[in-house]
């Protein structure tokens, strides 16, 4: 199954940290970790194997929402800095929007992503 992280800013430590915790779930089960940019290359320095898409703002949310839309992302785990501005607002609300049109499992926070990782 297909993954895609994507952590703003201020939440990238933390993604690292989630994943690091749920490294077992995430080896065992055969999951392919996407991710944006910026996001994936915190992710890999930390160890983990993602396919890194564009950085957030120039394009990566919306490369993620278009593999929601065609069935091939499974799942998104997305940290959102709701106490930041994005440029991109309007993609990352598209991506949002898509999860919830195609019926995808979308976490916002990591305690939504620690319920979802139980699912799996
Ligand atoms: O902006 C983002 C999500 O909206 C994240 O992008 P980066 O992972 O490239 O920082």
């Amino acid at each position: 199954m297909e993954i895609a992280i994507i952590a703003h800013d201020g939440k990238k430590a933390e993604m690292v940290q989630f994943l690091n915790e749920h490294s077992n779930v995430l080896h065992h089960k055969n999951i392919n970790l996407i991710s944006t940019g910026t996001t994936g290359e915190k992710v890999s320095k930390a160890g983990f194997n993602v396919n890194a898409l564009l950085s957030g703002p120039l394009g990566g949310d919306a490369q993620i929402a278009a593999r929601v839309a065609e069935g091939k992302c499974n799942m998104v785990l997305f940290f959102r800095d709701p106490l930041d501005r994005h440029p991109h607002e309007p993609d990352i609300l598209m991506l949002m929007r898509l999860c919830d049109v195609h019926n995808v499992p979308l976490a916002t926070n990591p305690a939504t992503a620690e319920l979802l990782m139980k699912s799996l």
